[in-house]
């Protein structure tokens, strides 16, 4: 008999400031839960206006200071191929929302290399990919992310995993390059699509009418070339976090 599939949900949040603020405290009470039972816990960030904000009202939250920083490691789902401290970088941005405002150790921020660092994005894919594997359990090749956030495009992109691209082929675990992202910058690098679904929870954030019809075809089952969002599954839990207009309904 095969397992019965994780939950998928979906709540709906008046607007982007409510979405952004409630995911901020659900994201640091799911660290404190993980930490009850495990450590270190491994989580993975997002880029994109919707993660950067619900970091960014995380790193005002005060439950922010129950949490075991220490035994906490951050990764990304993806990043643009930009030097460190470009304002292009996933991480330049959550480091001034969240990372910057909790006790994190340094050797805990897991970056994906840049140009400043590796010759080419194939190069940070690889690196990263190596630093996955040094951090998973024996015989893995990922560590066992407690959370993976994404954020939503609006042509249902998650990550740098694009619709019709090769990229959502592959089958491996750990990061790959992207080297022609119809969002700029062009040159990505990405984890892959079974590294997403390895997760316990994959929780995915849309704010905005310019969403809707992603979220609607990424939950109405659209093929993985068309919606890669709706692809993405947890292990335990997925959970869509939309506003009203990323969900197609009218404020109450
Ligand atoms: O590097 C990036 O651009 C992202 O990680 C990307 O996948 C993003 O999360 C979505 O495009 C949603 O971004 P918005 O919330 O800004 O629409």
């Amino acid at each position: 008999m095969s397992p019965d599939p994780a939950p998928r949900l979906v709540v709906v949040h008046p607007d982007a400031d409510l979405l952004a603020r409630a995911a901020g405290a659900r994201f640091l009470l799911t660290l404190l839960d993980a930490q009850s039972v495990t450590t270190p816990v491994h989580v993975v960030l997002t880029g994109g206006t919707s993660g950067t904000a619900m970091l960014r009202a995380a790193g005002t939250d005060p439950l922010r200071t129950a949490v075991d920083w220490t035994g906490v490691h951050v990764w990304w789902g993806d990043e643009r191929f930009a030097p460190t401290g470009d304002p292009e970088r996933n991480e330049t941005h959550a480091r001034s929302a969240l990372l910057n405002a909790v006790p994190l150790p340094a050797e805990n921020i897991h970056v994906v290399p840049g140009p400043d660092a590796v010759a080419s994005p194939e190069e940070a894919a690889a690196a990263y990919s190596a630093e996955l594997r040094a951090h998973a359990a024996d015989g893995a090749e990922v560590p066992d992310f407690a959370v993976v956030l994404l954020g939503v495009g609006p042509d249902a992109h998650v990550a740098s995993l694009f619709p019709g691209k090769a990229s959502l082929g592959v089958t491996a675990l750990g990061a790959l390059a992207e080297r022609d992202s119809p969002k700029p910058p062009p040159l990505r690098v990405s984890l892959t699509l079974p590294t997403l679904c390895s997760a316990r929870q994959v929780w995915l954030l849309a704010a905005g009418e310019g969403k809707a019809e992603a979220v609607a075809a990424s939950l109405g089952g659209a093929p993985v070339e068309e919606a890669p969002a709706g692809a993405v599954h947890g292990r335990q839990l997925t959970l869509w976090l939309v506003d009203a207009a990323a969900a197609g309904v009218a404020a109450s």
